[in-house]
């Protein structure tokens, strides 16, 4: 997408051909730094350390981090190194184990000297499919949206709702449950998101508002609490969320407070779909709540805030007594039955195996 008119993307190939750039996406929205990644360390941090976030964008860095990796040592034991050290980086999105399982079908085979220069034009590839599956879920998406548009009488906005950032700072590009609000927007019908501000590290106040601000899409920041509360009030027409790791049967692994939100939707009516490339589904479980790691994080993450101070320079502070001690778990499951429809690159299906079944005969 666009920042400042320009073209851009969150991870990129430097000019000299094996460098890779990225976004530094804790420093947004306060500075916006290039940071160029050059082994497999740089890599597993910037995973880890949320410099880059989002499945898709998890995929693709593990991907060139491998190709990082394999620069300075090709043989096996380098590439076993480094696909455990990066697999270690973070337990919940499903993209991190396909994208080293991508890696190792189709670089582990190939002779030493062969990897390095396979393993980056492989990691290229990821990065462009993941583009063309995020633009036709935002076509997909978009026929969602029309039609709720048509139902208002073609009146009004079409509010909807998004949580945490599912943005295209969180693919290489569109986005998942963003694109088709980008391509809604684009094409002239009037939406409104209500961004979740999703404690406890703001993905929404700092990465949504910023990714949609720069593409005019009108929106208001509000509490992760407020949702339900607008639901009842007839404000929000639907919600669309991004994904983890999506079950074989349709549940759903997102940011936590996701299952919340459905829970308030499915009790006020309102559609509740999400946006669904397909290296997020785990074709290898079903139950989501219980077979589905959920990554918990350093307390500090609840317990401290970082923003803007008046005079600009940014700062972090503590936002409880000092021997509080806290609970941060990233993300939650939402079960099939509240989901109206998972929004994939090959078309809406329903929250099931059938219905994935039907658009995916090649996987089950
Ligand atoms: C398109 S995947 C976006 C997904 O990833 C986010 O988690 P995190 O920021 O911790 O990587 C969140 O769950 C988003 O919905």
């Amino acid at each position: 997408m666009k920042v400042n008119g320009t073209s851009t993307r969150p991870i990129w190939l430097d000019d000299d051909g094996w460098g890779v750039n990225i976004i530094d996406q804790t420093k947004l929205p306060h500075a916006y730094e290039i940071v160029r990644m050059e082994n497999l360390a740089d890599a597993c941090h910037a995973i880890f350390d949320m410099l880059v976030r989002g499945a898709p964008l998890i995929g693709a860095t593990a991907a060139y981090g491998m190709a990082l990796a394999l620069k300075k040592d090709a043989s096996d034991a380098g590439f076993d190194q480094a696909y455990s050290e990066l697999y270690a980086t973070r337990p919940t999105a499903v993209n991190l184990r396909w994208a080293l399982d991508e890696m190792r079908a189709q670089i582990f085979p190939l002779a030493e000297g062969e990897r390095i220069g396979a393993a980056y034009k492989l990691a290229a590839q990821i990065c462009e499919d993941d583009v063309a599956q995020n633009s036709s879920i935002g076509d997909h998406g978009l026929k969602i949206i029309q039609e709720i548009w048509e139902k208002k009488g073609k009146t009004g906005v079409v509010n909807i709702l998004t949580h945490c950032n599912a943005g295209w700072l969180a693919t290489v590009d569109w986005g998942t449950a963003t694109a088709p609000i980008y391509k809604a927007h684009d094409s002239g019908i009037p939406v409104h998101v209500w961004v979740d501000e999703t404690r406890p590290r703001n993905q929404g106040a700092s990465l949504t508002a910023w990714e949609l601000g720069n593409h005019g899409v009108d929106h208001t920041l509000i509490v992760d609490n407020a949702g339900g509360h607008l639901m009842q009030h007839g404000e929000v027409d639907l919600c669309i969320v991004g994904t983890d790791r999506t079950t074989a049967s349709g549940d759903v692994c997102n940011k936590i407070g996701t299952y919340l939100k459905a829970l308030a939707a499915h009790d006020n009516d309102v559609p509740f779909y999400v946006g669904l490339p397909s290296p997020t589904i785990d074709w290898t479980v079903d139950d989501g709540v219980k077979e589905i790691p959920i990554e918990e994080r350093d307390a500090t993450e609840v317990t401290e805030m970082t923003g803007r101070l008046k005079d600009g320079t940014v700062a972090t502070v503590t936002i409880t007594p000092e021997s509080c001690t806290a609970g941060n778990y990233a993300f939650d499951v939402t079960p099939r039955k509240y989901i109206t429809g998972l929004i994939t690159e090959r078309g809406v299906a329903k929250a099931s195996k059938e219905g994935l079944a039907v658009l995916f005969p090649d996987k089950v």
